[in-house]
């Protein structure tokens, strides 16, 4: 498959495949064209040659790079996520819906500040925030852009285990890094992206990888 906006290609004859269960780290320089393919998995890209085959039960969740929010955005955390609930003609919610959303705060260990303001909440909360939002819809296919970028240490240690519980009962995740050694921790599978020359293989392989570059 190939990607590019226009007609300046961004990403040349890549091959992958991606299996159920996966945790697919994608790594490489600024511009090598990591967004590129996260917007085509996204279908907001139509490749320009080749083509991205999908099984048709795949449900994309997708959790951007921080966002920051202003201090006085007045949504709570639980308000926040329940955005995520389809649209529908009451603006209140079932007893459901209010299961499913408290079902979710409590896996990304927000229960204790649901009720708080967004705009409030530390950088990592706020992550974790937008990751239960994408959870809300039940994805089966978790895609995180740079979403561990500007968090402190144990803020990005604490999302990504989160994630990996998910993905440790059957969710895909991808997760695009500048982060090798997170990648390390937490991938199971990699793609290294180098303008035109890109690899791919089990978390294993990636050391190996690098150490013979
Ligand atoms: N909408 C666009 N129109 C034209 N060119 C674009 C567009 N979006 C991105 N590009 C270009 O495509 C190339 C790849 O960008 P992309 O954002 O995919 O890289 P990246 O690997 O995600 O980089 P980073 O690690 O800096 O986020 C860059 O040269 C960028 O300038």
């Amino acid at each position: 498959m190939s990607l590019g906006y226009g007609s300046k290609p961004v990403v040349t004859d890549l091959n992958l495949s991606i299996q159920q269960g996966e945790f697919l780290v994608v790594v490489g320089e600024n511009g090598v064209g990591k967004t590129t393919l996260v917007r085509a998995l996204l279908k907001q890209l139509t490749p320009h040659a080749g083509e991205i085959v999908r099984d048709p039960k795949v449900k994309i969740g997708y959790v951007p790079q921080f966002r920051n929010l202003d201090n006085e955005y007045p949504l709570s955390i639980r308000d926040f996520i329940a955005l995520n609930l389809p649209m529908k003609m009451m603006p209140w919610l079932t007893t459901v819906e209010r299961q499913q959303v408290d079902r979710i705060i409590k896996a990304t260990n927000l229960s204790a500040i649901a009720d708080q303001p967004l705009g409030l909440a530390s950088g990592g909360e706020k992550q974790r925030t937008y990751l239960a939002q994408s959870l809300l819809s039940n994805p089966n296919l978790l895609i995180l852009d740079e979403s561990t970028a500007s968090l402190d240490p144990d803020s990005k240690i604490e999302l990504l285990s989160l994630v990996q519980k998910f993905q440790q009962s059957g969710l895909t995740v991808i997760f695009v890094t500048h982060d090798w050694e997170l990648a390390q921790q937490f991938g199971t599978h990699f793609l290294h992206m180098e303008p035109g020359c890109y690899r791919n293989g089990t978390i294993d392989q990636l050391s190996q990888h690098l150490g013979g570059k």
